[in-house]
This record gives structure tokens, C-alpha cells and sequence, in this order.
């Protein structure tokens, strides 16, 4: 069962049982690839209603220990040596936040599908997505697009989305640095693959109670190098860090959990796009628990209780949304 919402688009979309791959979820590692089989159609909010969508309950959860800022913080300053040694620009380093249902409201059930409704309306302008496969559940949804290419044309567009503050706080040089260093690094591997490439003034994105710095680009591009430019762009500087191999090494000893599909990306083709869309603002969902995976860039900058501060606000487009009945 998959169900999403393209972004700026106000229709459900579902697949049918035919054989076609049309949606696929790959991992951050890249080693993981769920596909979902059919076409692409419509599915209206009566439909989704109706669908049955249950958490499993899985019997390790008792051995998970909640995070904690401190622990937290003790990570962070694990990163910034690893920045250190290696000269690095920065690392993004996330974490698996536990939110047990019985917290929030012990006499209700958790409804996947009014929460996936909720979730939609909350965030008019990303993909969400929320599937049922082999007994997993995830939902999430955010506006950040890896990549964009327009079958027709063989325009492909990217962005570079990075460093976040409360939407009433003002930038500092941390994020305009976290967020260059993401720029610089789409900019050089897309003047690879085109002449003609255009890069916007940088923006302000905002996303709920956040607002992140947003550069878009567009190019020219030959159909033949669209799957290599997306293996080169993922895992970008905005999830992982640059070089990406030592970052993504960094990340798996300073984290201790797997990330699965958060910080991956899922791929979308209809009948005149493709669409890669980062796997941000997710969570896997079990019976009594869900993980939340958030994170942020760290660099020699960063203040602890502010990452961890981010890491609360960013976990609340999931949580916020979550509707029990
Ligand atoms: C890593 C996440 O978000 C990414 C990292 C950001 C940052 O470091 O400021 C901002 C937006 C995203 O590109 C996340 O939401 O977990």
C-alpha cells in the first residue's frame, strides 16, 4: 500500500496492480531499494479513509533507550572531532527520536491514514507519502527535490536546502557556511554534465515552524546522464557531508542506528517527469512507538542545544500531525 501527494498539488495519488516500477524508496546507503509496482493513479480522501492501515508491534523497542540531550550533545562533539581531523566543512549528524503513543494519549489509537491527511494539509508544498510494505510503515514528506527532469524538454532541476533556525530568528555566518558548502558541491558535479547551468539568488524556505536557505538550479541536460548525476549528487552535503564517503562512514560510527530510508530520496516517474525527493521529516511506525529521524548540519560552530533545539522543532512536522482517535 502506498499512497503520496506530489508537491503544490492537491490530489492523492496511489498505484494499481499492474507490473510497471513507477515509485521507488531507496535508502540513504543506497543498498535498500523498495519498489512499488503499477501505475500511478488517483485515489480520493473517501478511499484513503477507508484503508486499513496497522502498526506491527516489534518486541526489541524495550531495549531502546530515548535520547537524551546530553547523550546527544556527547555525539555532536564526537562529529566535531571527526570534522577536525579530517578538515572537513561539516557533517550532518542525526538521530532516531523514540515517541511512544502512550506519552501523547494513552486511551486513543493512532490513525495513519487521518494523520497522512493531516500531515498533507499541514505541508501544501512537499511530497508526503505514506506506505504499508512487508510489514513496515513509514510516512513523511518534505519540499526538498534532489532532482526534477522534465522528459520532454531534458531540463533538470536541483536544489540546494540547508541550515535551519526558528522562523522568526535571523540567519548567522553557521548556516550561510552549511548551506554554501551544499551549493558549491551540486554546482560542481551539474557543470559536469551541462553548458547551460543556471543558479538562483538564495532564498528563505519556510517549513512550518523552521525556515531553511533554499538555491535552485536548472540545466540542460542529456537524458543518458540522468542516473549517474542523481548517484553523484545523493548523499548531498544537506544529509550526509562532503567527501561523502568519509562523511557517510562518520555517520555510522558516530549514530549507532541504521537510517534506512531517511535521508534517501524516492523516485517518481510519471508520464512527463521524473521526480528524485529527499526522504526528510519521516518516521517508521509501530504498534506502540514510532521513530522520528531528524537531524542537522554540524560544523566546528555548533552550539549543542541548539542542534538539539532543531532537532526537536524538525521532529514536530511528523509528531504535530499525528491524529488519534
Ligand atoms: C537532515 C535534515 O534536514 C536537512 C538538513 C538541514 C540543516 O542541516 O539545516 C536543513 C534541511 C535539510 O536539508 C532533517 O530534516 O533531518
Amino acid at each position: 500500500m502506498l499512497i503520496f501527494k506530489l508537491p503544490d498539488n492537491d490530489k492523492f495519488f496511489s498505484v494499481d496492480n499492474t507490473s510497471d516500477v513507477n515509485v521507488s524508496f531507496v535508502s540513504f546507503d543506497t543498498k535498500t531499494i523498495l519498489d512499488f509496482k503499477g501505475n500511478i493513479k488517483e485515489i480520493s480522501r473517501n478511499d484513503i479513509e477507508d484503508l486499513n492501515v496497522s502498526p506491527k508491534s516489534k518486541s526489541s523497542f524495550i531495549e531502546i533507550a530515548k535520547e537524551t540531550l546530553e547523550s546527544y550533545a556527547l555525539k555532536i562533539s564526537q562529529a566535531k572531532d571527526f570534522i577536525e581531523k579530517n578538515e572537513l566543512k561539516k557533517l550532518v549528524l542525526s538521530r532516531r527520536k523514540l515517541l511512544m503513543y502512550l506519552d501523547i494519549d494513552a486511551q486513543k489509537k493512532l490513525s495513519m491514514t487521518k494523520s497522512f491527511l493531516k500531515f498533507c494539509e499541514s505541508y501544501p508544498s512537499a511530497f508526503c507519502y505514506l506506505f504499508e510494505k512487508n510489514g513496515e510503515i513509514w510516512m513523511g514528506g518534505f519540499s526538498e527535490v534532489l532532482g526534477k527532469f522534465n522528459k520532454r524538454n531534458n531540463s533538470f532541476e536541483t536544489m540546494s536546502v540547508a541550515g535551519t533556525v526558528p522562523v522568526e530568528e535571523n540567519w548567522t555566518d553557521k548556516e550561510i557556511e552549511e548551506q554554501k558548502t551544499v551549493t558549491d558541491y551540486i554546482q560542481s558535479i551539474l557543470k559536469k554534465f551541462s553548458s547551460d547551468l543556471k543558479v538562483s539568488s538564495t532564498k528563505d524556505m519556510i517549513s512550518g515552524n523552521i525556515k531553511h536557505l533554499k538555491t535552485d538550479f536548472s540545466a540542460e541536460i542529456s537524458p543518458e546522464s540522468l542516473d549517474k548525476i542523481i548517484s553523484e549528487l545523493h548523499p548531498t552535503p544537506a544529509v550526509c557531508g562532503f567527501p561523502k564517503e568519509l562523511c557517510a562512514q562518520g555517520i555510522k560510527s558516530i549514530e549507532h542506528f541504521n537510517r534506512e530510508f531517511y535521508a534517501g530520496y524516492i523516485k517518481v516517474e510519471t508520464e512527463d517527469f521524473i521526480y528524485y525527493f529527499v526522504n526528510l521529516r519521516c518516521a517508521s511506525f509501530f504498534k506502540n512507538y514510532a521513530f522520528l529521524f531528524v537531524g542537522g548540519g554540524i560544523t566546528l560552530k555548533s552550539d549543542p542545544h541548539k542542534e538539539w533545539d532543531e532537532t526537536e522543532l524538525k521532529s514536530l512536522a511528523i509528531q504535530n500531525n499525528l491524529v488519534f482517535e
